[in-house]
């Protein structure tokens, strides 16, 4: 058994959950001023007031100060392409020339660029480079996270990525999710047809895929000069017949009228939705698929920011994730997401770290492991460095508050 003390607070407190939090319960962001977490293999047994521990030190094999720091649940990053091949800075700098991300697209860059440079890679050096991101983000405060495939575009290439992924998961004690995205773009061969490309997808991707229980979620990028919502739901209903459930790219530039059809389908989430029109709104409106906003991709694009406070009034379940890629968003910072959400969104630092933790889970369908301080979940979580309180670590955006991150109970990192 673990005592964590002398923190200036837990956050994140959570019980009796069973839904992403919406409404007026995303306000609060559940604390306990000078709260005790007591964790034992792993998980949280206990937790309360320090004042009110019942137990001795010495029942403890170790004790934890926190040295006035807060103690929170880690991030659950629900949206991240983590498995690439290399950065794509050239671009960057062709969008400071006056590029747009649409016109590098259009002249092969952007995904069709990534694809070229991961087919040349072997999957032990995709791999290697993946783990270090990984690393890298754990200690940033991630315990929890999804990836994409998509940067493949062919049944090789594809299998790749998601092999990559199986063997994230089988190093990492995280949860981590597998989402194939072999409908990310067309690749050059198929511009003049396009069915033969998403009959490849559903006809020889897919069962290889549910065969060696490559993925859990199928997902495509639904954009114009990318995938049509007709194309987007042959792909879904085929992701459902292989036993995976849709997480979906869509509103990014344009709203096509994908998310009334996609909700109905029953997505888990529907990510992007930086452009959203009436119809939008309401299809998402008391449904159970979570709007999934990645406000760093909008700050590294100079694009707008998924419109979170009027989804919110509209009783929408909300997420936060990094969209993790070379191209739109080459960081996987969840506290830059998180700072990025107050002050460009206007969310509430309560309400922001309730869609970059717990909902952000139920993104990916771990909330019954990780996302909050619940007795039974993992402990997982975040001490950062003394500071004044919940509403320093968003507002000092760009500063690194963390002094530790814990997996499973046990210690990633300390400054
Ligand atoms: N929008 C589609 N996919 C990624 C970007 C991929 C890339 O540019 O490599 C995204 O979510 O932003
Ligand atoms: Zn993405």
């Amino acid at each position: 058994m673990k005592l964590f003390k002398n923190t200036a607070g837990i956050y994140g407190i959570l019980e009796n959950n069973n839904s992403p939090l919406r409404g007026k319960e995303i306000n609060e962001f559940k604390a306990i001023a000078n709260g005790y977490v007591v964790t034992d293999q792993g998980k949280i047994t206990e937790y309360g007031k320090l004042e009110e521990l019942k137990r001795a030190e010495s029942e403890f094999e170790e004790i934890i100060d926190c040295q006035g720091g807060l103690l929170l649940p880690a991030y659950c990053d629900s949206h991240t392409h983590l498995v690439f091949a290399t950065s794509r800075e050239e671009e960057f700098v062709d969008r400071i020339n006056g590029l747009t991300y649409e016109e590098i697209a259009l002249r092969g860059g952007g995904i069709l660029n990534s694809a070229e440079k991961l087919a040349n890679l072997s999957e032990d050096q995709l791999f290697e480079d993946a783990k270090q991101r990984l690393n890298k983000l754990i200690k940033l405060g991630t315990g929890a996270i999804e990836i994409k495939s998509g940067y493949g575009l062919s049944v090789e290439a594809e299998i790749k990525m998601l092999r990559v992924i199986k063997r994230l998961k089988e190093s990492f004690n995280i949860p981590i999710k597998a989402t194939f995205l072999g409908a990310h773009a067309f690749p050059k061969t198929y511009k003049t047809n396009k069915q033969a490309y998403i009959d490849l997808i559903i006809n020889e991707m897919l069962p290889i895929i549910a065969q060696e229980g490559l993925a859990d979620y199928i997902d495509a990028f639904c954009e114009e000069n990318y995938f049509t919502v007709e194309q987007t739901l042959q792909i879904i209903e085929a992701g459902k017949k292989a036993g995976l459930k849709a997480k979906i790219h869509v509103n990014q530039f344009n709203a096509l009228g994908g998310v009334s059809a996609f909700v109905k389908e029953g997505a888990v989430s529907l990510d992007h939705l930086e452009e959203m029109n009436t119809e939008d709104y309401d299809a998402l409106e008391d449904s159970n698929t979570i709007a999934t906003a990645l406000p760093s991709c909008s700050f590294f694009l100079s694009i707008p920011y998924t419109p979170l406070k009027e989804m919110l009034s509209r009783n929408i379940a909300i997420a936060l994730a990094t969209d993790f890629n070379p191209g739109s968003t080459p960081s996987g910072n969840m506290n830059f997401v998180v700072s990025l959400a107050c002050i460009k969104q206007k969310l509430t630092p309560a309400q922001a770290y309730n869609a970059a933790t717990i909902n952000g889970a139920y993104a990916m369908e771990v909330a019954d492991q990780v996302g909050s301080i619940t007795k039974g979940k993992r402990a997982n979580f975040i001490v950062t460095n003394p500071v004044k309180g919940l509403n320093y670590l968003p507002y000092s955006f760009g500063e690194n508050n963390i002094h530790a991150v814990y997996v499973n109970g046990e210690i990633v990192k300390t400054n």
